[in-house]
């Protein structure tokens, strides 16, 4: 792979980085190092573009594979119980004990080949209106990012491969292709939960009672997870990114269509043109709540 370069973007505080026509957040490590990673068979990767519901995924995931332990989840950091692959050095996640969770925003082509045949891989897409509009609100109030134009200048940079981990399109195609990914929607995660979570519990190989998986979509609803103070719980290495961290900011809205309160008329047409030309037909993107759409 061709070398990695620091650069500015207009509206950012900080230098981003560029690689291959993508560009990562400044803080992103060994991000050419992951492709030849060691892989463990119990490993399950959590995937999303940023803002799609990675966190809350990662949480259902967490509590299935560590048999439903809500005390564990309450009393120990989210960010120490499910590692952020692409900030972390590998150096860490190779010392991780097994079962291991792990996070990340990045474009398949940066994950190790066949990472979807060797270890689990769900992958979960959010319309991407929702997307840049939770996009817009995290990246101004992120210390290492504060960006300082406005959310038609994220709508903009879409469209212009200028927005983190790359066009959502394309990342969202090649995750899709992959019949080894266990791919799921945001907007399925939040109406059609029963039969979503228990897709999410057979992936992974296990067996959970209805009542066991009630409790979990009730353990981590928006609200519940808003309350669950591990998420504030930050690794003292993150200080230098994150400062006056509330991490209620992290759970905003937690809805489907709040896109229609920031949106123009001409913002929304522009992303339904962009989304129309590029992603695979097979993708079925839902904007609105069920009873809306
Ligand atoms: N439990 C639950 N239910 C519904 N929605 C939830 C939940 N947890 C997180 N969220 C919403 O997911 C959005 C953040 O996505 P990510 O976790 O992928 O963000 S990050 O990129 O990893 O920072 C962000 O969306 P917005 O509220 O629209 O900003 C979160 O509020």
């Amino acid at each position: 792979m061709s070398e990695l370069e620091r650069i500015r973007i207009e509206g950012y505080n900080q230098e981003l980085i560029h690689h291959r026509n993508i560009l990562f957040p400044g803080f992103t490590n060994d991000l050419l190092k992951i492709k030849t990673m060691k892989l463990r068979p119990d490993d399950t990767f959590i995937i999303g573009y940023p803002k799609s519901g990675t966190t809350w995924t990662e949480e259902i995931v967490w509590l299935v594979e560590n048999n439903l332990d809500y005390d564990k989840s309450l009393k120990t950091s989210h960010f120490e119980r499910v590692l952020f692959l692409d900030k972390e050095p590998i150096i860490k996640i190779d010392q991780l004990p097994a079962p291991r969770v792990l996070k990340s925003h990045l474009p398949l082509e940066y994950l190790p080949d066949d990472i979807a045949k060797f270890c689990k891989v769900i992958y979960i897409m959010r319309n991407p209106k929702d997307v840049l509009v939770s996009y817009f609100s995290f990246v101004k109030w992120l210390k290492d990012l504060e960006f300082s134009g406005t959310l038609e200048d994220i709508v903009e940079h879409f469209s212009k491969n200028k927005i983190l981990y790359g066009d959502w399109c394309d990342h969202v195609n090649k995750y899709f292709s992959n019949p080894d990914v266990l791919f799921i929607c945001y907007e399925d995660l939040l109406e059609k939960q029963m039969e979503t979570v228990k897709k999410i519990v057979e992936f992974l190989g296990k067996k959970k009672t209805d009542e066991e998986i009630e409790k979990l979509i009730e353990f981590t609803s928006f609200h519940k997870m808003k309350t669950n103070k591990s998420f504030g719980m930050i690794p003292k290495d993150w200080n230098e990114f994150i400062d006056k961290f509330d991490f209620k900011l992290f759970f905003r809205k937690g809805q489907i269509g709040n896109w229609v309160s920031h949106f123009t008329e001409k913002m929304s047409d522009f992303v339904d043109e962009i989304v129309k030309q590029k992603i695979n037909p097979k993708i079925k993107v839902r904007y609105l709540p069920l009873k809306e759409s």
